[in-house]
């Protein structure tokens, strides 16, 4: 809970959320709680004293030291994601609590290659979040978008596999998956290992996104964005070339930067680094995520409180975040109206308030 003056404000406005893996939505509680109920053997605690018990899980959570570090935890955590209904709940959890944020449209990542990996078959994977996401639209109101992310710690090989049966499938023309991505180690594999899969898709008009700049100089960005990637995830790093943020400040590219996320990541010693003041000053368009709520402690509302404590914005200054964040959707233009008209009668709502 945000202690600042603006928390009902930053509560009710409405969000989209546009960088949130649907497997970093795995709490400890539900780790524990699939592995009892599909027979999964989670690590040893003899190996890992993490895995003693719900608490000693969380607690580890609190001192990452680095991306590579979290992705182990991470990646050893889905492996309790078996069947099409966990995946359903994993889904149907996250959506409740970013409907409760005042998340109106969220795009969602999920890692097909991993869970593949453990002989979990594509089909099981994007059925269970995809009816995840037909409920949140339902019983929520949400819209919702599903990303496929390729991982860069597997080989391109399997990237390959598990492209060629999203197209088999035809899932981004059935409108089941809207987009895709790349996230995982950023440094150490090559910068363009997804070329060819992006050329591909980029042909086929897919919407392409890129994890890059979060770990990495800015160099990850220009070979994201020199691959087709129309948005960067996280993107922190651009600051250190004015060059290149001025281009993605005049494209108009999106970052969909998470701020807690890199303060548990050690990417920056606290929020007040995330550059968010020179991103504004620069006319850099950026929304604000929560990237693994799970594991970073907090959700996406948690991310708009530690901004506003870090940098004091005012509402125009919110009210430029959140239009952005909608202008930028993977969304057609009605629904983007209805959103710029909530943020509208809800700045409006409170502009006398606040006195900004
Ligand atoms: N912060 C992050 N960076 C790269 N890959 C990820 N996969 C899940 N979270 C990630
Ligand atoms: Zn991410």
């Amino acid at each position: 809970m945000c202690k600042h003056s603006l928390h009902e404000f930053l509560q009710g406005l409405p969000k989209c959320e546009h960088h949130v893996h649907l497997e970093g939505c795995l709490t400890p509680e539900l780790i524990f709680q699939l592995a009892e109920r599909n027979g999964v053997a989670l690590p040893d605690p003899a190996t890992n004293p993490a895995y003693v018990s719900i608490e000693s899980l969380t607690a580890r959570y609190d001192r990452f030291t680095s991306l590579d570090d979290f992705l182990s935890f991470y990646f050893e955590g889905m492996a309790v994601l078996r069947n099409e209904r966990d995946f359903t709940d994993l889904a149907w959890s996250y959506f409740q609590k970013a409907h409760a944020d005042g998340v109106h449209h969220a795009e969602v990542f999920f890692d097909p290659q991993v869970h593949q990996s453990r002989g979990v078959p594509y089909e099981t994977i994007v059925a269970g979040f995809a009816e995840g996401c037909r409920r949140a639209e339902q019983e929520l109101g949400l819209s919702t978008r599903l990303i496929l992310c390729f991982v860069r710690h597997l080989s391109v090989s399997s990237a390959k596999q598990v492209y060629e049966e999203f197209v088999q499938h035809k899932h981004f023309e059935l409108g089941v998956i809207h987009g895709l991505g790349w996230s995982s180690t950023e440094v150490g594999p090559p910068k363009d290992m997804f070329r060819e899969i992006y050329a591909s898709a980029a042909e086929k008009g897919i919407p392409l996104t890129a994890h890059a700049g979060e770990e990495g100089d800015p160099t990850y960005i220009s070979a994201a964005l020199e691959l087709g990637a129309q948005r960067i995830d996280h993107g922190i790093r651009l600051i250190e070339d004015p060059e290149l943020m001025k281009r993605v400040a005049r494209e108009g590219i999106l970052l969909t930067v998470c701020p807690l996320s890199n303060v548990r990541l050690k990417c920056v010693p606290d929020v007040s680094h995330v550059p968010i003041r020179r991103f504004l000053e620069a006319g850099v368009k950026f929304s604000i995520n929560s990237d693994d709520p799970a594991y970073f402690g907090g959700y996406i509302l948690d991310n708009y409180c530690a901004v506003q404590e870090a940098f004091e914005l005012n509402v125009m200054e919110w009210r430029i975040i959140a239009e952005n964040s909608v202008q930028e959707s993977w969304i057609p233009n009605e629904r983007k109206a209805q959103l710029l008209e909530s943020i509208q009668a809800h700045v409006k709502k409170y502009m006398p308030l606040v006195g900004a």
